[in-house]
């Protein structure tokens, strides 16, 4: 079933398109996985889906109703969530306040099912044993996880993922790998950009490359990789240099 639709999406920052009439059809429950050097404008992506940004020309339809005129606090009462690719987080709050913050703004439930619903994502995210410590002294994985934990308190549909994985070593990329599988698992659609491709191709059944503004490829994960443009635009590799132009 489709989730959301994104037709014609653009957005310049003066004389710099940033977003050049970007099409996508994404279903529910699909993990899909955005890469692109940098500066392609997945992030400036990212924004104009969560309502950060707005587009000069394009639309936005999510679950049947078109959402471009709405912000970032409407999109997110429609259960859209996104993390930020640098986390940010209330750091004065404890992990558990942190978290409470964000299934308290989302409404609709009382105090009671928040903190119910607060100890099952801390739960989900492994960070049930840190719930008490103020989010200023965590490690850089648990940051993570709260960007997550945060981004879950508002149970989302569909949960945006900006570069999560950046900085985390390779045992701490699988522990996060794992979360986000059992979420997508759950019946969230996830939407992930992330330059840590190999933790990527471990979720999603999609990937999306972005070069300078627009959609390059958009296919089976590996098949996309393994595709000569790709390799010679995103990875700098030279498609004749290993045969792999063929
Ligand atoms: N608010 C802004 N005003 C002006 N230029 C911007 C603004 N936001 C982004 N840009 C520019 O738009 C381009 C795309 O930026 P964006 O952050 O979307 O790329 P990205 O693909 O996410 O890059 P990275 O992989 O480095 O995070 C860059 O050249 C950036 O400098």
């Amino acid at each position: 079933m489709l989730h959301m639709e994104i037709k014609g999406l653009s957005k310049s920052f003066g004389a710099l398109r940033v977003a050049d009439g970007i099409d996508l059809r994404i279903q529910r429950g699909e993990a899909v996985g955005i890469i692109g050097p940098n500066g392609a404008g997945k992030t400036t992506f990212f924004n104009l889906i969560a309502g950060d940004l707005f587009g000069d020309a394009g639309t936005v339809v999510f679950k049947g109703t078109d959402v471009t005129g709405w912000d970032a606090r409407e999109r997110s009462r429609a259960c859209m969530a996104r993390t930020y690719q640098i986390p940010q987080p209330f750091h004065g709050m404890t992990v558990y306040e942190n978290v409470l913050v964000g299934a308290v703004f989302a409404g609709g439930r009382s105090q009671s099912q928040s903190r119910q619903h607060c100890e099952e994502i801390l739960q989900q995210t492994h960070l049930s044993e840190f719930a008490n410590t103020p989010a200023s002294s965590l490690t850089l994985l648990n940051r993570k996880r709260l960007e997550l934990a945060r981004a879950l308190g508002s149970s989302p549909e569909l949960l945006l993922l900006d570069e999560i994985a950046g900085g985390l070593t390779d045992a701490e990329c699988s522990d996060l790998v794992k979360t986000i599988l059992d979420i997508n698992a759950h019946g969230v659609t996830v939407i992930w950009i992330e330059h840590v491709v190999h933790a990527l191709l471990e979720v999603v059944n999609r990937l999306v490359v972005l070069n300078a503004g627009s959609v390059l490829r958009d296919g089976e994960p590996h098949r996309v990789m393994r595709s000569p443009d790709v390799r010679e635009i995103y990875l700098g590799v030279e498609p004749e240099a290993d045969g792999a132009g063929s």
